[in-house]
């Protein structure tokens, strides 16, 4: 059963970037998930098919209006029944990679991408189901978000990538921060391999990994660490790794 994307957005050109290529290009183009783009300007009924006005109470910028986008979600929920809407904004709740599985589990998602200074708060309260933050910055629309979303998404898709064990290897995966790569010549002017990787002891190298991982989560995102917990040998790995990183 395919994951399903439905976005409402005004520029839906912007999202060949997803069809074109890369893990979401293949994912795509094999079914493992689905895009379909709604535009609210198809959704106007005026000669000039305007799809934002001033604000109320003044101040810069434009509001969107909520009858296009209430008749886009209208139709993206009668296109996909199952799907539940969200829309990207400062104001959502913020996106980390535990919220990307939650997200991944679901069949389908209506993806609000706006413009503007945003839409009028009406259509959140009536036909918005979550609100969600891809970091706390603004950001001059809602489609970079969701082509973030759904890129962390579809990777997570079983399938989407090409050596299963690379999504779960993903940094972020299972709390932590990724470990160093290397790949070939073994040595160059900036350096060489560390050298547990060259040889061919796999319970060694996974070791190696995974003290890294520790390490360099340690060092660099300790909220991580303390959010996580760690196991007795995951304590004892970190204890190697601080003891060889003492200045
Ligand atoms: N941090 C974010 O996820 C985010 C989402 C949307 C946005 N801008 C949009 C929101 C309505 C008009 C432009 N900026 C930032």
């Amino acid at each position: 059963m395919p994951t399903r994307f439905d976005v409402i957005t005004l520029f839906p050109d912007l999202f060949r970037i997803l069809l074109d290529q890369g893990v979401t290009g293949r994912a795509l183009a094999r079914g493992l998930a689905e895009l379909h783009l709604w535009n609210p300007r198809d959704f106007t009924h005026d000669v000039h098919r305007t799809v934002d006005d001033r604000p109320y109470g003044g101040g810069p910028g434009m509001v969107m209006k909520v009858e296009p986008l209430r008749e886009a979600i209208q139709a993206a929920r009668a296109a996909a029944p199952q799907s539940r809407v969200a829309y990207l904004s400062p104001q959502g709740r913020v996106l980390d990679q535990a919220a990307m599985l939650e997200i991944a589990a679901c069949p389908g998602w209506i993806l609000l991408a706006g413009r503007y200074e945003g839409v009028d708060e009406r259509l959140i309260e009536s036909h918005v189901d979550e609100e969600w933050s891809i970091g706390d910055y603004v950001l001059s629309g809602g489609e970079l978000p969701a082509m973030v979303v759904m890129d962390a998404v579809i990777r997570l898709l079983p399938g989407a990538l090409g050596h299963a064990d690379s999504a779960r290897q993903d940094s972020h995966m299972d709390g932590l921060l990724d470990c160093p790569h290397y790949t070939r010549p073994e040595r160059i002017e900036e350096g060489s391999v560390p050298s547990v990787l060259i040889g061919g002891d796999h319970a060694a190298i996974k070791r190696w990994r995974l003290r890294q991982a520790l390490g360099r989560t340690w060092q660099r995102r300790p909220d991580l660490l303390k959010r996580r917990g760690l196991s007795e040998a995951e304590r004892t790995l970190l204890d190697e790794f601080i003891l060889a990183h003492r200045e």
